[in-house]
C-alpha cells in the first residue's frame, strides 16, 4: 500500500515512521511520502489561506494550491488512490472503513488546517472520478487534520497482513464482533491485594470464552448501548441473551 499525506506541518507525521508502522514502513508493506503543502505556493509569503468569501471568523485553505498539490502527488504514481479529507464534519471513520480502506491500493491524506480546505478542491476531485472521503474520527474539532491522520493509518496499516505479529489479535479486536473487549490480564495472580478472575486460572477454555464474552457484554451494554442495538439478530446467541 502507498501512502501519501499533504500537509503545512510534515514534522507532525513524523510518528508514522515510529514503531510498527515505522518497522511495516521499513519491510516494504507500506510506502509512506509526506508532502508539504508550500511547496506548491508561488509568492514570497507561500500563502496557503485566504479569507472567506461570505465574511465569519477564521481563513479558509486556497483552492489553486491544493489543486496543484493534489495533481502533482497524483502523477507520482500510476495507483489511484482513495482521497481522504479530515473533518468534523465529515462521515464517522470507523473499524469498518478501516477495513474496507485496508483493501486500497492507495491512500492520499488531505490535511486541512484553519477552517478547512475550500470545497471546490473536493468538487473537482470527485468530478474527475476520484473516490474523496470526507470523515470524522470524533465528534470535537482539532485544529487541523494530521492527527486525526495519525489514527486512521494507524487503524489501517496495522489490518495490512504481515504488520501484526499476531493475526489473530486483529480478528479478536473490540468493535470486529461488534462488541468492546472485555478485561484483560496478565501476571502476577495478585497485585495490591486484587486478585485475577479465578476462571482464567482455571484451564477450562469453555468456561473462559463464556466469562470473557460475558465480560464483552456486560461492559458494551453499560458503555455503549449503541452497538449492542446495532447487532444483528444472529450475533447473539442464547448463551448471550441468558446473559
Ligand atoms: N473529527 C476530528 C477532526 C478532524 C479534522 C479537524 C479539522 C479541524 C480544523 C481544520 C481541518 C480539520 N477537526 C476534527
Amino acid at each position: 500500500m502507498r501512502i501519501d499525506v499533504i500537509t503545512i506541518f510534515p514534522g507532525y507525521l513524523a510518528p508514522l515512521r515510529e514503531a510498527l508502522l515505522g518497522r511495516a514502513i521499513a519491510a516494504g508493506l507500506v510506502d509512506l511520502d509526506v508532502h508539504d503543502l508550500r511547496d506548491w505556493t508561488h509568492d514570497v509569503h507561500q500563502a496557503v489561506d485566504d479569507a472567506p468569501y461570505g465574511g465569519g471568523p477564521g481563513m479558509v485553505m486556497r483552492p489553486q494550491v491544493w489543486g496543484e498539490a493534489l495533481d502533482a502527488v497524483l502523477a507520482r504514481d500510476a495507483r489511484t488512490p482513495r482521497i481522504v479529507v479530515p473533518t468534523p464534519a465529515g462521515r464517522p471513520f470507523t473499524q469498518a472503513t478501516a477495513q474496507e480502506w485496508a483493501g486500497a491500493e492507495r491512500l492520499l491524506f488531505a490535511c486541512g488546517r484553519y477552517e478547512g480546505i475550500d470545497q471546490r478542491v473536493v468538487d473537482d476531485a470527485r468530478g474527475r472520478g476520484l473516490p474523496v472521503d470526507e470523515v470524522s474520527i470524533g465528534d470535537y474539532v482539532l485544529v487541523g487534520g494530521e492527527a486525526a491522520v495519525l489514527v486512521m493509518v494507524e487503524a489501517v496499516v496495522r489490518l495490512l497482513p504481515g504488520v501484526l505479529g499476531n493475526p489473530a489479535s486483529a480478528e479478536q479486536d473490540s468493535f470486529s464482533d461488534g462488541l468492546l473487549e472485555g478485561p484483560a490480564y496478565t501476571r502476577p495472580e495478585t497485585w495490591r491485594g486484587l486478585a485475577v478472575p479465578e476462571v482464567l486460572r482455571s484451564g477450562n477454555h469453555a468456561a473462559i470464552a463464556r466469562w470473557r464474552r460475558d465480560r464483552a457484554l456486560e461492559r458494551t451494554a453499560q458503555r455503549r448501548p449503541d452497538l449492542l442495538a446495532a447487532l444483528p439478530e444472529r450475533a447473539l446467541d442464547k448463551a448471550d441473551r441468558a446473559f
